[in-house]
């Protein structure tokens, strides 16, 4: 049995830390802090971390073939250069919805980015509802809207076979999947695969392991659960020192740590007393499974 160790590698207060990404050319984990408006870069050898601030609240952040990064922000896509620390929009989405914000967002095994918007929330999970969709950037760089009626658009992964895709819509409270035709693109039969147990709270971010299983980070539960698509159980719990755990990857060497993301935003005082911890990024070692590496965006 492989010893299971939780520890925290920044120890920061995110406000809404989010959309962790393993960048194997940097050694280094790449994550946004939603409303602290930045993504930032840790770098797993300095255990320093950059970062680059923007004008609105950034929910995802995805490698390039061309090297740099794509990012959701605010209600577009757009392209971010490091170096120059520039953010050019790539396209606008929810035109007709002020209010809204992207969420989590995720490359396909194909190389186009998926990301779903939701109404900007008025405090942790309570927001306008049925305002969000879920988009594909494609790499020509032209825009599909897939469904709309979502009230948080969240985690989201493809199965190994590149056949089904995972969805989180979190006030579901369920993991649904899809039919995914890497082809096209396109998804189609939406059904749920797992229903959250009340204490593992909200669904978040996710992502899919080598054997196919997927990770779910529980927002307000402390906890990643793995689920077996293949029944609909929860075959693993690992829990974390803070609540509001909001999303997953495998990263380091071979991909054999998962990493994960928190929040602080919304917490009282005597909670982040209790929960010091709140909005910083651990990584979990000893689980004795492996992630795949991400893709990047081909546009
Ligand atoms: O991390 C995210 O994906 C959202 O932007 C957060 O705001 C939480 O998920 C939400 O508050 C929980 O429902
Ligand atoms: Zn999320």
């Amino acid at each position: 049995m492989s010893s299971i160790k939780v520890e925290c590698v920044v120890n920061e207060n995110c406000k809404i830390g989010e959309s962790p990404v393993w960048e194997e050319k940097e050694s280094s984990l790449i994550y946004v802090d939603i409303s602290g408006k930045k993504i930032c870069r840790w770098n797993s050898f300095t255990k320093q971390v950059q970062s680059v601030s923007v004008d609105a609240p950034v929910s995802s952040v995805a490698l390039r073939k061309s090297g740099d990064y794509v990012v959701t922000l605010g209600t577009r896509f757009a392209a971010l250069k490091w170096k120059d620390q520039s953010v050019t929009t790539i396209v606008h989405v929810d035109k007709d919805k002020p209010n809204n914000r992207f969420n989590d967002g995720k490359v396909d095994p194909a190389g186009r980015f998926f990301a779903g918007t939701m109404a900007e929330e008025i405090r942790p999970a309570v927001l306008e509802r049925h305002q969000g969709a879920l988009y594909t950037l494609f790499p020509d760089h032209s825009v599909v809207k897939h469904f709309d009626q979502v009230d948080i658009s969240n985690g989201l992964d493809w199965s190994l076979d590149h056949k089904t895709f995972f969805y989180i819509d979190s006030l579901s409270f369920s993991v649904d999947a899809f039919d995914y035709d890497l082809q096209t693109g396109k998804i189609s039969n939406r059904r749920s695969m797992y229903k959250l147990e009340k204490e593992e709270s909200i669904p978040d971010g996710m992502c899919i392991d080598t054997e196919g299983k997927l990770w779910v980070a529980c927002y307000d539960g402390g906890r990643v659960i793995r689920l077996d698509p293949a029944t609909g159980k929860r075959i693993q719990t690992v829990k974390l020192p803070v609540d509001k755990t909001t999303s997953c990857c495998f990263g380091g060497k071979d991909y054999s740590e998962m990493y994960v993301t928190s929040a602080c935003q919304g917490m009282d005082d005597e909670s982040f007393s209790r929960q010091p911890q709140a909005g910083g990024i651990f990584k979990i070692t000893g689980l004795g499974v492996k992630g795949i590496p991400p893709h990047s965006f081909a546009g």
